[in-house]
């Protein structure tokens, strides 16, 4: 919770404004910010100064590991995040690749589970690392990487948080996220749940320890309209102390993450927090 605090005010402390031409608004914006989750010890990131949807936010991670390219397939699970990018965003709405409602086109898990082979076919990335991992096996290019600058026009938008590198240290795993662009009230609430279950899922399904998982930001940015709730209201509570997430045992290989795991399987105990904040979002 400090180092989300410390960014948030770094940001509106030492942040340039910056003109944004996708969604017309501007940004008070910092470059470069390193986030540190203890997995090993469970101390789940939740932010406590606002609710945090945190179901919604693993749902997301969980439609990233199956593969979804569908807003509706993400509602199912819990995550009514991606109806706005979508059916609200005109460019997408107008491009030819769109297949109809509700299609993300080849975005995050598409290309994370069947990157297109320019010969022909595809490649799972996370199941070559899953299998790696599981004997032992890390060959210093454990990457799931959704950056795809190849396919960005078939999707509805760039991936914010493209890169997930995994590393073994004897039986100790690591992870290290890397994010180009982050929308701090809103996104930064749910990257941080997701960094620390993606790595917390992967070791329990590998037969690892989980250690710890270092999040990388390189455009860390608060909206113009998102401002005043941040330093007025968000920034003025006191936090509470860290939460801890509990994840079903059963849940015990890739499979049963596609299959049938479902937000039931998380929990989260200790979690005390002050009253949601609706924050704007933009398309
Ligand atoms: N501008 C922008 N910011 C983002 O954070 C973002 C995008 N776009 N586009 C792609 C995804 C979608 N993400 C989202 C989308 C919506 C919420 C959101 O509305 N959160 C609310 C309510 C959550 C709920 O009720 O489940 C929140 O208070 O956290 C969060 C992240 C993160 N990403
Ligand atoms: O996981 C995510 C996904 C998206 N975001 C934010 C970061 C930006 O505010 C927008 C994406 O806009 P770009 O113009 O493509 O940078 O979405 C996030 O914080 N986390």
């Amino acid at each position: 919770m400090k180092q989300y605090l410390e960014l948030c005010n770094r940001i509106i402390d030492e942040g340039t404004w910056i003109e944004n031409e996708r969604t017309g608004k501007r940004c008070l914006t910092v470059i470069n910010a390193d986030l540190v989750y203890n997995v090993e010890n469970n101390e789940f990131p939740l932010i406590t100064t606002r609710k945090s949807f945190w179901k919604a936010a693993i749902a997301e991670m969980l439609g990233y590991i199956r593969g979804f390219d569908n807003a509706a397939d993400f509602r199912k699970l819990g995550a009514k995040t991606w109806d706005a990018n979508a059916n609200d965003n005109l460019a997408w709405l107008n491009n030819p690749h769109r297949k109809g409602q509700d299609d993300m086109g080849r975005v995050y898990g598409v290309q994370g589970r069947a990157w297109s082979k320019p010969d022909g076919g595809t490649i799972d990335q996370l199941k070559k690392i899953v299998d790696n991992l599981k004997k032992g096996v890390d060959d210093r290019g454990e990457i799931l990487s959704f950056y795809n600058p190849g396919e960005f026009h078939m999707g509805c938008l760039r991936p914010c948080m493209h890169t997930h590198n995994f590393s073994l240290l004897g039986d100790t795993l690591y992870l290290n996220s890397f994010q180009r662009s982050c929308d701090v009230p809103l996104g930064l609430n749910f990257n941080q749940v997701q960094v620390f279950t993606l790595l917390a899922l992967i070791a329990q399904i590998t037969g690892k320890k989980p250690g710890q998982a270092y999040h990388k930001i390189v455009n860390a940015h608060i909206y113009e309209d998102q401002l005043d709730l941040m330093r007025d209201v968000q920034l003025k509570r006191e936090p509470f102390g860290p939460a801890s997430l509990s994840i079903n045992p059963d849940i015990k290989s890739l499979e049963d993450l596609e299959t049938w795991v479902t937000m039931d399987d998380f929990e989260v105990s200790n979690y005390q927090h002050h009253d949601a904040i609706k924050y704007p979002f933009s398309v």
